[in-house]
């Protein structure tokens, strides 16, 4: 499993094995050259570096994770099928063997300068609020991707947070990273309930669901907007239950019907009864396109709550796709990162002819 490297000084050669293969042989190994590195992150499963390969000028993350040797590492396994441009790009990978002989798995990822949870607090420790029109921005690159991994890839995250979310505040791009609780649901088989930080867990996971949707990652992209608006958690649970108490004092009590649709062994449970908070209270400021918007994706029901191409769809982000010479900044950015591109294999391809036909006049394609 190992495969040759050798530092040099402070430059770091190796053997690696390309992220996504073109040919036949997926096993080929190429070789490449870095300085030493230095730590960027850490993650509950390993550590992240950063460095720059020499030989393509790219800059890179690496993150570098224990691998058992019996089973094959789901996270690079997805990885490698996934390309789009708001997920962070597989580069290359490779193993290392420590003197303990623990195996090590490096995944060589595309670098991003900083997680959307450190944007925030740059803002909330100066005490301003997230300009909304970013946060437009970064919503709809996130609901973007996420149609993509849910329709074509077939695959949910399960751990959407701002943490998880890298973003160049320079241009606005964001990708989403960290495919280390990601999987594909199989409709018949079930799935563990405890996956998914706190703060942005879907009620049907504090239910103790088990066969979930990718609906999951759509609840927790409500959250995250929903803080990006507040500077703060919009539902800060501190504990597993409490997490539910927060959303129903916001959402209220959910109906029966709502429960079943969650998870119909709580049908006899009996909850007190709360009365919800209009969205408009909760966010005053905000128009009448972004409550709607919270609204549709924050429902208890997982299949009444939108689905990432309604989302795409809605309205909130008909500025985005109406921007034009009287806000140049904002066509500029739209234009750059690509924002009204889309293909019929990669973003369509579960749609029939006639409903692909609607989406792109809402689209406005
Ligand atoms: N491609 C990247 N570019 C820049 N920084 C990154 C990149 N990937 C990860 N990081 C940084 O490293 C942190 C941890 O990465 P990641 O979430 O993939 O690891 P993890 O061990 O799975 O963490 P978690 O505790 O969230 O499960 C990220 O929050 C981010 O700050």
């Amino acid at each position: 499993m190992d495969i040759q490297s050798i530092t040099n000084g402070s430059t770091v050669h190796k053997q690696v094995f390309l992220g996504h293969s073109s040919g036949s042989n997926e096993n080929d190994a190429v070789a490449i050259s870095y300085p030493a590195t230095e730590v960027v992150g850490h993650g509950s499963f390993g550590v992240v570096f950063t460095t720059q390969i020499n030989e393509s000028g790219d800059r890179v993350a690496i993150k570098k994770v224990l691998q058992d040797r019996r089973f094959k590492n789901r996270e690079l396994e997805i990885m490698k099928q996934l390309r789009h441009p708001q997920i962070v790009d597989l580069k290359y990978y490779f193993y290392e063997t420590d003197p303990e002989n623990e195996v090590y798995l490096n995944l060589i990822l595309e670098f991003m300068p900083q997680s959307l949870y450190q944007r925030l607090r740059h803002y909330v420790t100066q005490r301003t609020n997230m300009p909304r029109i970013e946060i437009k921005l970064y919503t709809y690159q996130l609901v973007k991707c996420l149609n993509y991994l849910h329709t074509h890839a077939k695959v949910c995250h399960r751990d959407i947070k701002p943490q998880n979310l890298l973003v160049d505040p320079e241009t606005f791009a964001l990708k989403l990273c960290d495919f280390g609780s990601a999987k594909q649901l199989r409709p018949s088989e079930p799935n563990v309930s405890y996956i998914c930080s706190r703060y942005y867990r879907a009620p049907e996971l504090i239910f103790g669901a088990t066969n979930y949707t990718v609906q999951i990652d759509i609840w927790s992209s409500g959250c995250v907007m929903a803080e990006l608006i507040l500077g703060q958690p919009m539902f800060p649970g501190e504990s597993g239950i409490d997490q539910l108490v927060e959303i129903i004092k916001i959402l209220g009590t959910p109906t029966k019907q709502e429960i079943c649709s969650m998870n119909p062994n709580y049908m006899e449970h009996k909850f007190p009864q709360i009365r919800p908070i209009p969205l408009a209270k909760v966010f005053k400021r905000e128009d009448e396109q972004t409550v709607q918007f919270l609204s549709d994706v924050l429902r208890y029901d997982p299949t009444e709550r939108f689905n990432a191409l309604q989302c795409l769809c809605s309205s909130y982000f008909d500025e985005l796709r109406q921007a034009d010479e009287r806000d140049p900044q904002l066509a500029e950015a739209v234009q750059r990162l690509n924002l009204l591109d889309f293909s019929d294999q990669l973003d369509f391809d579960s749609l029939s002819l006639e409903e692909s036909q609607t989406v792109k006049e809402k689209l406005q394609l």
